[in-house]
């Protein structure tokens, strides 16, 4: 069952108002726990649309928006981004994709984006994919990405690994607490990891027996 996002139309077009079901999932784990890796997997096999919360930051620095510096710092201190900023984000791409199955990676972090993106969307995810990796695994596998990002320095990791545990991990737990959480040990092998992934999103009917 899909969910109406009113709101989140309604907020991106101004004074239009277009229903629009959609059905949310959100993609939560530590940094460098393998989220985009897997979401990109998802999508190839499931048709979902990937919507990175980072990346849509990351786009609005190099946009020149008026933000652009505030996020930029917030971002090389590990710190979470105001939620409104975020949400309005995460509203636009929706209300701009034609589809109508989302990944919301590394979002909500904290919860105040769990409860803001609830009431102003109207959006509840249809579970919870969590990735489960030790801190020296996510270490070891962000100093090695290469791609550039200005806080995959250790210093910058430190900060980012208290945030999540501070702040993140207990959003994880609320979900948990309503059964939506789906667990998935992130420590093995991409493949192996994939395998859970798909297990997640295959419907029973579809399983075939070993
Ligand atoms: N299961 C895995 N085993 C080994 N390396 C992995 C695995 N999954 C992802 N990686 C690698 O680890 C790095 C981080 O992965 P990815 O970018 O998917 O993580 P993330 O959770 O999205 O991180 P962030 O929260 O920083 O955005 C990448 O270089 C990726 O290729
Ligand atoms: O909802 C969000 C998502 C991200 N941030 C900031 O961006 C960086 C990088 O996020 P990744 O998920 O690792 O790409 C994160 O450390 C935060 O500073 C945010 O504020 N809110
Ligand atoms: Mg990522």
């Amino acid at each position: 069952m899909g969910t109406v996002v009113d709101a989140a139309i309604k907020v991106a077009n101004g004074s239009a108002h277009t229903n629009k079901k959609v059905t949310v999932v959100f993609v939560l784990g530590g940094p460098g726990s393998g989220k985009g890796t897997q979401c990109s997997n998802i999508v190839e096999h499931f048709g979902y649309t990937h919507l990175s919360a980072g990346d849509l930051l990351r786009a609005e620095i190099k946009s020149g928006s008026e933000n652009g510096t505030m996020i930029q710092n917030m971002i090389k201190e590990g710190k979470i981004v105001p939620s409104e900023v975020t949400i309005k984000l995460l509203q636009r791409a929706i209300q701009e994709n034609g589809n109508d199955k989302f990944l919301i990676d590394g979002f909500p972090r904290n919860e105040e984006n769990r409860a803001a993106f609830e009431s102003v969307t109207g959006i509840e995810p249809e579970f919870v994919l969590f990735f489960d990796c030790p801190e020296e695994e996510m270490e070891k596998r962000l100093l090695s990405r290469n791609q550039g990002r200005e806080d995959d320095n250790i210093e910058t990791i430190r900060k980012r690994f208290k945030v999540y545990m501070e702040s993140s991990l207990p959003v994880i737990d609320y979900y948990k607490a309503k059964g939506k959480v789906r667990k998935i040990d992130a420590a093995r092998p991409i493949e192996e990891v994939f395998k859970a992934v798909k297990a997640v999103f295959t419907p029973e009917s579809e399983k075939v027996a070993a």
